[in-house]
Parts: C-alpha cells; structure tokens; sequence
C-alpha cells in the first residue's frame, strides 16, 4: 500500500442471490482522510461498509495498512483497526453515556475476566471514555442517559463510542440523518476534527451540504458499481455523477439537494 493510503479495497463486491449489490469496488483512503461515499438509495453503501466490516460475505481485498482483513471475522476487523457506527442509533436507553462508550472497551476474548483480576483496567477505560467523548466535542455528558440528550448529541455518542477502540478506519453510516442542517454542518465540523486527530473517516450520507462542504474526496457508488472517485471538486462535475443524479426518475430531497449543491 502506499505511503498516502491507509485503507483500500480491491475489486470489492458482494452478491445477494441474483443480485450484485456491490460490483468489483475500489476506494482508497488516506491517513487522517475525511472521505465521503454517496449514491442514490440502494446504490450499495451500507452493503458497502457490512463488506469491510466483515458483516456480509465478499469477494475482493480489504486492507488496513499492510494487513488483508477480508477472511477476518467482523471483530477481529475491529481489533485490527476498523470501527463503524450503524444507521439506527444503537445506544442502550437505560444505561449511562459512560456506560453506552464503556461496553466497546469490553475485550471480546474468554481470558478477559482473569486479565481484569489480575491488572484492572477500569480507571484506563474511564480515562479513555472522556477522551473520546471531549473528541467529538461532548464534554461533561458521562452521567447523562440517552434521553437527556439531543439527536446530534446522541449521534456524537455513537461515533464516540467507535472511537474508543482506537480505529485507524471509522465507518459512519448516514450520521446525519434526521438531523436538520444546521445540526447536519455541526456534526460534519465535529468530524471533521476528530479527522484531523488522524482518525481516517468514510462517511457515508444522503446530505450533499455536509458531504460537499467537508469530505476532500467523494467515491459514488450507483447499482452497485464505482462510477467516480477522486477530489471532492472534481468529482461533483463528473458527468457519470451528474447523470446518475439528475438524470434520476425520482427526483426525491437527496436529488435535489446534490442539484442545489451543485
Ligand atoms: N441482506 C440483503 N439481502 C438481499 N438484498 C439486500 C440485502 N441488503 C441490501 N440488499 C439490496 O442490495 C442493494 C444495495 O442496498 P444498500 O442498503 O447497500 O443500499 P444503500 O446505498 O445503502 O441504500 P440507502 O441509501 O437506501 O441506505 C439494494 O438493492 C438492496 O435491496
């Protein structure tokens, strides 16, 4: 791999009976990246990230680094350096936002009980908590319940909660849905710093302010397939883009908004 890359997939693809839901995709990104990763609905994003992920099986390469992941269960792809977040919030109602960050410290491994006996852990684990919730700009919020918070701010939770076990990849899946724009450009600031921290992030989202304004590169998937890759710039002028956009049937918000955007 590269020296500016620190994550690529090759020839990706993934088959759902008849259906070829992702069709020999290669997307690389770079170190401390905020990459975008767009497509009309049913395009093949999500099927995208369960590839990587290891959530669904592929054909293709997935590297992290200089390690091949795609024959790892999913986690031990997480041990490896990759975290996602889901598109339905996954947070647990009745348990605190340090508890809801704390259960991704949980080692997976059986050893781990006698690992705690032996060197406790906790203080690290609650060190690293407030960390990774300072990162995403949610200081002060440990002892508060999902409820007590706001949609984006539970959003934030989520990706915190993937940060905290240290990824060198995180994965958002639709972050910002639900969110209006104002709370849509605050999130995409916010991840934009935890990006500079050199977390690489591919962010995937319907929202073309948010996409437009922060990814510097943008991969677009349409049925399945890779029809443009590169710099934000030059991929929002891409003709293949533009068709598979405005040339859509259904001209339904996403449309519209890429339309705006552009
Ligand atoms: N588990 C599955 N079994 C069969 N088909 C599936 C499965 N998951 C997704 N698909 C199909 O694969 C295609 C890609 O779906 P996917 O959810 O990846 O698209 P998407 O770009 O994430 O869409 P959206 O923007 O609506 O979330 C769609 O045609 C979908 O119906």
């Amino acid at each position: 791999m590269g020296a500016q890359e620190v994550f690529r997939t090759e020839s990706l693809s993934v088959r759902y009976g008849g259906l070829v839901a992702l069709d020999a995709v290669s997307i690389t990104v770079r170190p401390g990246e905020l990459a975008g990763l767009i497509g009309p609905n049913g395009a093949g994003k999500t099927t995208f990230i369960d590839a990587v992920t290891g959530f669904t099986p592929t054909t293709g390469r997935v590297l992290l680094g200089e390690r091949e992941l795609q024959r790892l269960p999913a986690h031990k792809r997480v041990s490896s350096g990759i975290s996602r977040t889901f598109q339905s919030l996954e947070l647990f109602e009745d348990l605190s936002i340090r508890e809801n960050v704390l259960v991704s410290t949980e080692e997976s491994s059986w050893l781990a009980p006698l690992r705690e006996f032996v060197v406790p852990r906790r203080g690290d684990k609650v060190r690293k908590v407030r960390e990774v919730l300072e990162l995403v700009g949610l200081d002060g919020v440990e002892d508060a319940y999902p409820p007590d918070l706001s949609l984006a701010e539970r959003k934030l939770v989520c990706v915190a909660r993937a940060l905290a076990t240290d990824p060198s990849l995180l994965l958002l899946d639709e972050p910002a849905a639900g969110l209006d724009s104002d709370a849509s450009l605050e999130l995409g600031a916010q991840l934009r710093k935890v990006a500079d921290s050199g977390v690489s992030i591919l962010l995937v989202d319907h929202d073309m302010d948010l996409v437009l304004e922060f990814c510097e590169s943008l991969s677009v998937l349409n049925f399945g397939k890779l029809i443009a890759t590169g710099p934000t710039a030059e991929v929002r002028n891409d003709e293949a883009v533009l068709t598979a956009y405005l040339g859509a049937d259904d001209a339904d918000d996403d449309l519209i908004a890429l339309e705006v955007g552009l």
